[in-house]
Parts: C-alpha cells; structure tokens; sequence
C-alpha cells in the first residue's frame, strides 16, 4: 500500500506533485515575476546586447549581496574567536569570487562594436557607483571615505550604508582580535608582524589561526584578480577612452590594480 502511494505520487507521468494546496510555487517563492521584470533597456530600438550587459551586472549584485552576508557572518565569527566557522565561510566567498571573474568571459562575447551600440546612453552611470562593490572592500579593510564623496547620486539609505561599513570593525580589525586571542600583542605592525611570523613557524600550535591567515589572503588575491580582469576587458571593450562614469577609464582602474585589504600579510611572505 505504502508502495503505491510512492509510486502514485512521484513515479507516474501525470501526477500533480508539488501542488498541494496551491500555496508555495516555485515562482512565488523565487519572486520571480518581480526578478524577471527588472531588465530594462535604455537603448531604443532595443540593442541586442543590452540584455545581457543589464543581466551580468544583477548576477554580479546579487553575488555580491551574498559576499556582503557571508563576510560579515565570517567577521563576527573572528570576534566571537570561533575559527572554523570563520575560515569556512571564507573559503565560499572565494569560490563565488572566482565565479564572478570567470563571468568576465561570458561579457567578452560582446564585441566592442554592440557595446558601442548602447554605450552612450549609460552615461553618466558606472559601475564607480557600485555601492555593494564598495562595501565589500570597506568591510575587507580597505576604508576609504573620499569613495563616498566621490558618489554621485547615492540615496540616504546608500550612504548610511556605507558610512555603518566605515564605522563598523573590518575583517582585519577582527583577525587582529583573533591574535589579541591566542595571546599576540597587536598594538603596532612590528608586534603583528611578529605574531604572524610566530603562528606560521609553529603550525602545530596555531593551525586554525594560519589557516584564517591564509584564508584572507586568498580573499584578497581573488579580489586583485577581478580587477586586473576588469580593467582588461575594459581596455578590450573601450581602449583608452574615458569612462562613461568621468573617469580616465582603463588609466584610473590601472591605479587600483595595486591595492592589497592585507598588507601585512604579502608582507610576511618576504620573511619566511
Ligand atoms: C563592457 C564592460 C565594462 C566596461 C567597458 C567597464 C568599464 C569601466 C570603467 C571605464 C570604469 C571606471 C569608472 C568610469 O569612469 O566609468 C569602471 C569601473 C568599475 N566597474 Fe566596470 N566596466 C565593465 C563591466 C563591469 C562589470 C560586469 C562589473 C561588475 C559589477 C563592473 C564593475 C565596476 C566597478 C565595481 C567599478 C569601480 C572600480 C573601482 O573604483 O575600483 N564593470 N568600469
Ligand atoms: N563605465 C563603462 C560603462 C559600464 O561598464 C557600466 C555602465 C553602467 C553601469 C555599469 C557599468 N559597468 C561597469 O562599469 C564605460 O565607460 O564604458
């Protein structure tokens, strides 16, 4: 009897499953009428590239909505000095951040003249107004007030946003806590340099504290890898134009190429 009510329910071919009630839908649950109404072009007729310009750049953002929650969840993980779960939720950020370079390919598909298509109508809108973008190098460490004067166009929410990530600790504000934990003093970079020299002689010892280490050094070369990415297929997509946002274009993102969250980290590598 048990049988054929399996067999009923999910081995014929003309069951209803997943309808019971008619509550919870695949597409209520995913919102997706609302998510798939947000793609609109600006170009007119439609360029066909448009759609997946205005597709790559949400994926990226909901992307980033989903670093932005596993990296805080991460940070507070230091500050509570729970290391595994710490190290753990790193290690998915870096396999989303290694998707979100690989979706470079995907664009490059376009070529420069379809983008050119389009182009011209996104002006003056960038993705230098990428407020998620820059909340996850805020929250990485690297702070820089002068990004959120630089904003054009942010709305009250964005910049309370942005100014709770400047305030907030970062994720090295917490690893130093985890240092401060397993007993290093932390109060100048000569001390911090010595407690990162210590944990990596003795791994026995402080294991979880280097894999954290490492961790976040992963975390900062994947970002370096978008950017000097990004800023190739910038030089692909426009050559030496400026950027539609005001800047000098590939010349200004080449200025951000060297940008490191963890200085002391590639520091440390000259001395072991
Ligand atoms: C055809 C493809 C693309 C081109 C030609 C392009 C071009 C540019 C240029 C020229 C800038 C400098 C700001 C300006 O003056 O406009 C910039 C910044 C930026 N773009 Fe793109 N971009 C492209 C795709 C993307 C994608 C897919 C993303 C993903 C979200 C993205 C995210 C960013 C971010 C976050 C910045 C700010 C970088 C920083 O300030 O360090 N871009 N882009
Ligand atoms: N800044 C780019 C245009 C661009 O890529 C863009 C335009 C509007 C919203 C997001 C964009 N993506 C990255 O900058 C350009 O100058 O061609």
């Amino acid at each position: 009897m048990a049988d054929e009510v399996v067999a009923g329910r999910w081995g014929g071919t003309d069951v209803d499953f997943g309808e019971e009630g008619g509550r919870l839908t695949y597409g209520s649950y995913l919102r997706l009428p609302q998510l798939l109404d947000q793609q609109r072009l600006e170009s007119d007729p439609p360029a066909h590239d448009e759609l997946l310009f205005i597709t790559i750049h949400q994926v990226y953002e909901l992307w980033f909505k989903q670093v932005l929650h596993e990296l805080t969840a991460s940070r507070n993980a230091m500050l509570n000095n729970e290391l595994w779960l710490a190290q753990h939720l790193l290690r998915r950020v870096h396999t989303i951040e290694r998707t979100l370079t690989q979706q470079v390919d995907i664009l490059e598909t376009m070529t420069p003249q379809d983008f050119g298509e389009f182009r011209h109508r996104l002006s003056p809108a960038s993705g230098f107004q990428s407020v998620q973008f820059r909340e996850i190098e805020f929250l990485s460490a690297a702070k820089d007030p002068s990004f959120v004067r630089r904003f054009r166009g942010l709305t009250d929410a964005e910049t309370a946003r942005l100014e709770l990530r400047l305030d907030e600790p970062s994720l090295w504000d917490a690893f130093l806590a985890v240092l401060g934990h397993a007993g290093f003093a932390t109060d100048t970079e000569d001390s911090i340099g010595d407690a990162l020299r210590k944990a990596a002689g003795d791994r026995a010892h402080y294991g979880a504290v280097w894999e954290l280490a490492e961790a976040l050094l992963q975390h900062d070369e994947l970002a370096a890898a978008w950017r000097a990415r990004h800023v190739v297929m910038v030089e692909r997509m426009i050559g030496t134009k400026p950027g539609t946002g005001g800047s000098s274009g590939a010349t200004y993102l080449r200025s951000r190429l060297d940008l490191r969250y963890y200085p002391l980290l590639w520091d440390l590598r000259s001395s072991l």
